[in-house]
């Protein structure tokens, strides 16, 4: 299949585009915005530019941040004339992290009128990829599974790990249907509908240049998940470390922090002239950006260590 992706981070700084291995996809990034807010007219563009292609696409692939609510992007299909012709709306899917989802479904910090993000993209799924099944055992499935049919019992619930699925369950299902949606919100089609999110999760972007040493690295993400992990709901990174030619990543969410690198096959090393930038993003509640750019700094492989400080 020929897919095209469109790819929208939450963060300030984007981090998957340089993870990209295969040039196969071609990926359109969005980044400064809400892909449910400020970019649908970013996101309506690059629709357009995708339908003047002359090799035509078999899907387009819309992943929203984590926290977007589904519905504006939805509506965006049926608002566009020229979408409305061309494109059909297939199917909206969502990845569920089974270790994870219940204290976003059970989450009491939401400021009131502000929406639960993880409850509507549930609710307006017309499938979902229960994933990280691995990470939790067969009572905690099930519980969760009855979570997410209580929320929505439309949808099928695909259990998954890594997202491993058969693309013909999740690609070309046909499985949206604009009727169910009207009958349960009757003004999906209005406009100016509002939606507010929760404005105390924000996103803390760092870029720069500096090699850094790598055991700093581990302690600082290693210590500050372990503190701060259950409001810091993701965090990424594309690092440089002194003394490697590889492009080193680190992947986390809430405490589960995962190390990779360019030389097991996770992203692509760095080009030979391709300027070596650390490219960080955290995502979360109550973010202190100057103590994460200071303990950034402090891992620099030529920075004073903690001890002489
Ligand atoms: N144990 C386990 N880890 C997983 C599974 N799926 C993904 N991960 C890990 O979870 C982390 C985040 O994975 P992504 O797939 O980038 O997560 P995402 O939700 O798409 O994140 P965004 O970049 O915010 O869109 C990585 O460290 C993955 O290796 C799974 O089924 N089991």
């Amino acid at each position: 299949m020929r897919i095209a992706v469109i790819e929208n981070e939450f963060g300030e700084v984007g981090v998957d585009d340089g993870l990209v291995v295969q040039a196969n996809e071609e990926i359109f990034e969005m980044n400064n915005g809400c892909i449910c807010c400020t970019v649908r007219g970013d996101l309506i563009r690059i629709l357009h530019k995708l339908l003047k292609r002359k090799h035509a696409f078999d899907a387009i692939l819309i992943e929203t941040t984590g926290l977007a609510d589904p519905a504006p992007v939805a509506q965006t299909f049926f608002v566009d004339d020229e979408l409305k012709e061309r494109v059909r709306l297939d199917a909206i899917v969502t990845v569920v992290d089974a270790a994870h989802i219940l204290q976003h479904l059970d989450d009491t910090q939401i400021e009131e009128g502000a929406e639960n993000e993880a409850v509507e993209q549930v609710a307006f799924a017309d499938r979902i990829l229960l994933n990280k099944c691995d990470l939790v055992d067969t009572e905690q499935l099930a519980t969760i599974t009855a979570r997410l049919k209580a929320i929505n019992a439309g949808a099928e619930v695909i259990e998954t790990t890594h997202a491993a699925v058969d693309l013909r369950r999740v690609v070309g299902i046909r499985a949206f249907s604009l009727d169910r949606v009207l009958a349960e919100e009757p003004d999906f089609l209005d406009e100016g509908a509002e939606h507010s999110h929760s404005s105390s999760v924000t996103s803390v972007g760092i870029e720069a240049e500096g090699e850094l040493d790598f055991k700093k690295v581990q302690a600082w993400l290693g210590t500050l998940l372990r503190e701060r992990g259950t409001d810091i709901f993701r965090s990424k990174g594309i690092l440089c470390l002194k003394g490697s030619d590889h492009k080193h990543v680190f992947q986390g969410v809430h405490m589960l922090l995962d190390f990779g690198s360019s030389a097991d096959g996770v992203g692509r090393p760095w080009s030979p002239g391709e300027r070596r930038l650390n490219r960080l993003v955290f995502i979360g509640r109550n973010l202190d950006r100057e103590a994460l750019n200071a303990s950034f700094r402090a891992c620099l492989a030529t920075a004073p260590s903690a001890s002489a400080e």
